[in-house]
């Protein structure tokens, strides 16, 4: 392959172009960012490799990324190719004993080491880790409040081995800041009852980031942001806005605990978080080398 010749002028343009990152590489310098890669959001190799691209350019920029992963529509996949019914309460996966095996295996074994083989691939390296790993995060088993739209009627709903963090050693990922080594998290933990919990990927990135005092907390998912009821992007959300549009079910789904993850992180101490489209290449650098912000804005 030959390179096509360049103007003088247009190698000038190319060496502004990257000049412009300095002020954003001097503001992150040092600082922990932490990018929730959703299920919804992988799938394209390219997509993976501009992600993966990207991870290794903040680390060698002397910023500290930690991925955390989801894979809920790769579970979903492997659940029906093996015959496992499988049901969601409030955006929850509800997990029975079979369901959190298959969890394990996915999350755990296929997807987390498909995206450190990938940030190799891409000049980095790194580390694939659960929660389990360093006694990184435990939980503790949670139920579910639902409240149906139509009758607003409430009901508790018992969500099986799913957990929420209830605490987070920090260990492993200080040394691994200090290192040339990026972390790649799945959200599988242990109980303290010995069993394994399946915890929702949102969460867990919250409860990592707000562990860490991270600087940002990125979600990458397959919408642009969080949408109103007339599917318009919300630029800034408030805490008020949030909990009025998830009563009245414009947010649903997947969407709900990350909304109630963005303000549970920020009142840990996180600066800022952005639940943007990962599915525009490069999304991470955009966010946070240019000017070009995009997505939904939470902030204290
Ligand atoms: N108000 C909303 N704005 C945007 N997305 C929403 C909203 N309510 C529900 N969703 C759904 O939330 C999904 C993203 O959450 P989720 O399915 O958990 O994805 P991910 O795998 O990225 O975590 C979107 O694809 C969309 O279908
Ligand atoms: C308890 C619970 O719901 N766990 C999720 C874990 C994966 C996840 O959160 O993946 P996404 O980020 O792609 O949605 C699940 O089983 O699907």
């Amino acid at each position: 392959m030959t390179t096509p010749h360049k103007s003088e002028a247009e190698m000038i343009a190319e060496a502004s172009i990257l000049s412009k990152a300095l002020p954003y590489m001097l503001r992150y310098d040092d600082k922990t960012v932490v990018v929730k890669f959703g299920g919804h959001a992988m799938g394209d190799a390219a997509l993976g490799k501009a992600f993966a691209e990207d991870i290794t350019l903040l680390k060698l920029s002397g910023l500290n990324p930690v991925v955390v992963h989801g894979g809920g529509p790769q579970i979903n996949a492997m659940l029906s190719k093996l015959g496992i019914k499988s049901e969601f309460a409030g955006g929850f996966r509800i997990t029975d004993r079979a369901t959190v095996e298959v969890v394990e295996m996915v999350l755990a074994g296929s997807i987390n080491k498909e995206i450190v083989q990938t940030i190799t691939e891409a000049g980095g390296r790194a580390i694939g880790l659960t929660g389990k790993d360093g006694n990184m995060v435990t939980v503790a088993r949670v139920t579910r409040t639902v409240v149906d739209p139509d009758s607003m009627i409430e009901r508790v709903v018992d969500l099986g081995f799913v957990g929420e963090p209830t605490e987070v050693r920090t260990e492993v990922l200080e040394v691994l800041k200090k290192s040339e080594i990026i972390p790649v998290l799945a959200p599988v933990c242990a109980g303290a009852d010995g069993e394994t919990y399946n915890v929702n990927a949102d969460t867990f990135a919250g409860a990592i980031a707000g562990a860490l005092k991270a600087t940002r907390l990125l979600f990458l998912t397959d919408v642009p942001g969080v949408l109103d009821a007339d599917k318009n992007l919300i630029k800034e959300l408030s805490r008020a806005e949030a909990q009025r549009l998830i009563d009245e079910g414009v947010i649903s789904g997947g969407m709900i605990p990350k909304v109630e993850t963005c303000f549970e992180a920020l009142d840990r101490g996180v600066e800022a978080v952005v639940i943007l489209n990962g599915k525009v290449p490069h999304s991470v650098l955009l966010e946070l080398f240019t000017e070009h912000g995009a997505g939904t804005l939470i902030t204290p």
